[in-house]
């Protein structure tokens, strides 16, 4: 290219107007084609970039999917999210752009290098001298800029954290009047983040500004330089515009290269907790096939079971030493203080999380004989959970999950129609039909149906009262006719009416023509839990007491002390 500029220039000059017209020519049609190449360039790398992001966000995506549900208790919604949004763009422009610009550019900047070393290595020197100091002053910049962008990143997703809390907590909000507040806490993020944005920039500044002071100064050191050269006739006119054009080719490429590679790091700071993530083993309940019974029949054992959460190791056991069992088809109720771990004994049977026993050394062996070893032999176990005889953690998860339906304390439904909720996860294909007698088994049928759009309705939260909800949770446990049924406080939201209905439904559940059922309720409201089979009651991970309601009445224990509370609280 300024080879054919030089030439078409001197070729004016001299008047030589074919060679001219040629020059010309030939310089247009490498335009046209440099520009048709640099347009498909800039499209393809595009069209990759957003194939880059889909793939990066899906993998990313399973990677979150699949982690233990431990994990999800140390990560916050909004920083998950923003390394699923913006971090993975970041990601897939570091890979699509910045390297193939870094690449180009110190080719470039390598070619304008062994041109200007053909024509004077002395004239050269000083460019490189000058390229060196861009290097060092930006390897200190770009040291900075990494550390900001990680803190950025961090701030960001904290700030989006606060905005998602707010937003979707925004009734509450109201109700306290708290709007002020709010806007504050994110405010306080939001100075953060402009406290290192600012610090950032002028540091840009100053990086920008020593760039562009070396670039006008490679531009007057070449001309002095040249001139000088041409005055002691060292170099020709022709070979002066050379030198000129390729310094400022090394002095631009360097700059590009190090401007890229900023942006690297900037990215590479800000996307290494991706690479964390992806780092990360999926949990292994889904790398081993358990394995699958015929028929799940619904006996329950815990033995010895200790267990605290990951997150809270160095505090007291939430569970100690529990021992229980649990029949097949019987209704057991488990009621107990506020945090008395209730529903950890759901999450354990439930494979959320293992149980742990730090205790080994206090309890005694229990012997015991699976019929389902292939080799039949005796394994010793001091704690484990059992499911039909068989411990837990050798069933399928999957299997082991469909056979359990499970009402938890919110009634978590999805932004979908009702039928799509009430069907979610059911493992086999089903009628409307199917639906519409889960849905009247939890009293909801008749509600759903006088809605405009009945079954199709979008559930959203202004809509549906919670009780509603409630009872679409418990339709979409009873569809796929569960084993085990685990009602975890989901009676709390039902109105008096509903609630008297549930508490027949339950019991006609486990003895209906369909399948029989052992289910475990939790419930704070007494009165659902009266005709229970079994009442287990808890204190601080212990069963201190277990029996039907009158026994447990008789005992003047921990529960005639709630069931008396509660009835004087009604009176
Ligand atoms: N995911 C978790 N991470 C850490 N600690 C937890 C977690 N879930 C529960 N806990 C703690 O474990 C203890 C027992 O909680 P659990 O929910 O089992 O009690 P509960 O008897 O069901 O209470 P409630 O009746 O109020 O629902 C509590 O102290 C609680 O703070």
């Amino acid at each position: 290219m300024p080879r054919i500029l030089a030439a078409s220039v001197f070729s004016a000059n001299s008047g030589e107007s074919a060679a001219f017209s040629r020059s010309s020519r030939m310089l247009i049609l490498l335009l046209i084609i440099s520009g048709i190449c640099s347009g498909l360039r800039s499209g393809c790398f595009a069209m990759a970039n957003t194939i880059l992001v889909k793939r990066l966000r899906r993998s990313l995506y399973a990677y979150l999917v699949f982690q233990d549900i431990s994990f999800f208790d140390m990560e916050t919604v909004g920083s998950l999210t923003s390394r699923l949004g913006s971090d993975c763009q970041r990601l897939s422009h570091v890979i699509g752009n910045d390297i193939h610009l870094i690449i180009r550019n110190a080719i470039q900047g390598t070619g304008a290098l062994i041109n200007l070393l053909t024509l004077s290595w002395p004239l050269t020197l000083p460019t490189l001298i000058i390229c060196s100091v861009l290097a060092i002053i930006f390897s200190i910049y770009g040291r900075y800029q990494k550390r900001a962008a990680k803190l950025m990143q961090e701030f960001n997703a904290c700030a989006n954290n606060v905005a998602q809390e707010t937003l979707s907590l925004m009734r509450t909000v109201r109700a306290y009047g708290t709007e002020g507040e709010e806007v504050e806490r994110y405010k306080r993020w939001l100075d953060e983040l402009a406290f290192v944005s600012i610090r950032e920039s002028a540091a840009y500044g100053l990086w920008s500004m020593s760039f562009l002071t070396l670039y006008r100064f490679t531009q007057v050191l070449a001309v002095l330089l040249g001139g000088i050269c041409i005055m002691n006739s060292q170099l020709s006119p022709e070979q002066l515009t050379k030198y000129i054009l390729y310094c400022e080719w090394l002095i631009y490429a360097t700059w590009r290269v190090v401007d890229n590679s900023s942006s690297l790091l900037q990215s590479i700071g800000a996307c290494e907790k991706v690479f964390h993530l992806m780092d990360l083993l999926p949990t292994d309940q889904f790398l081993s096939q358990g394995v699958k019974l015929q028929r799940l029949m619904g006996n329950i054992q815990f033995v010895n079971v200790s267990f605290h959460y990951p997150s809270r190791i160095s505090q007291v056991p939430i569970l100690d030493r529990l021992n229980l069992a649990i029949q097949a088809n019987e209704v057991v109720a488990i009621v107990g203080l506020s945090g008395s771990g209730k529903s950890t004994i759901v999450n354990l049977l439930l494979r959320l999380y293992q149980p742990v026993s730090g205790q080994v050394s206090f309890v005694l062996l229990i012997y015991y004989v699976s019929p389902y070893h292939h080799t039949g032999s005796m394994t010793a176990v001091c704690w484990q959970i059992y499911m039909d005889g068989l411990p837990l953690d050798e069933l399928d998860i999957r299997w082991l999950r469909e056979k359990i339906g499970f009402v938890g304390q919110e009634p978590d439904l999805f932004n979908m129609d009702i039928k799509s909720n009430i069907k979610y996860g059911c493992p086999r294909e089903v009628k409307d039909e199917d639906i519409e007698w889960a849905a009247k088994q939890a009293h909801a049928h008749e509600f759903i149906s006088s809605l405009p759009h009945g079954y199709q309705t979008i559930v959203d939260n202004d809509l549906l009262s919670g009780g509603q909800r409630q009872r679409i949770a418990i339709a979409r446990a009873m569809l796929p006719d569960p084993a085990i049924l685990v009602l975890d406080e989901a009676t709390s939201a039902l109105d008096a009416e509903s609630e008297h209905y549930l508490k027949g439904v339950f019991h006609g559940l486990r003895n209906e023509s369909r399948s029989k059922r052992t289910i475990i309720l939790i419930a704070h409201r007494l009165s659902t839990i009266k005709t229970a089979d079994r009442i287990v009651v808890m204190d601080k991970g212990q069963i201190i007491e277990m029996g039907d309601h009158t026994e447990l009445l008789q005992k003047g224990g921990l529960y005639s002390r709630l069931i008396g509370a509660q009835a004087k609280s009604m009176a």
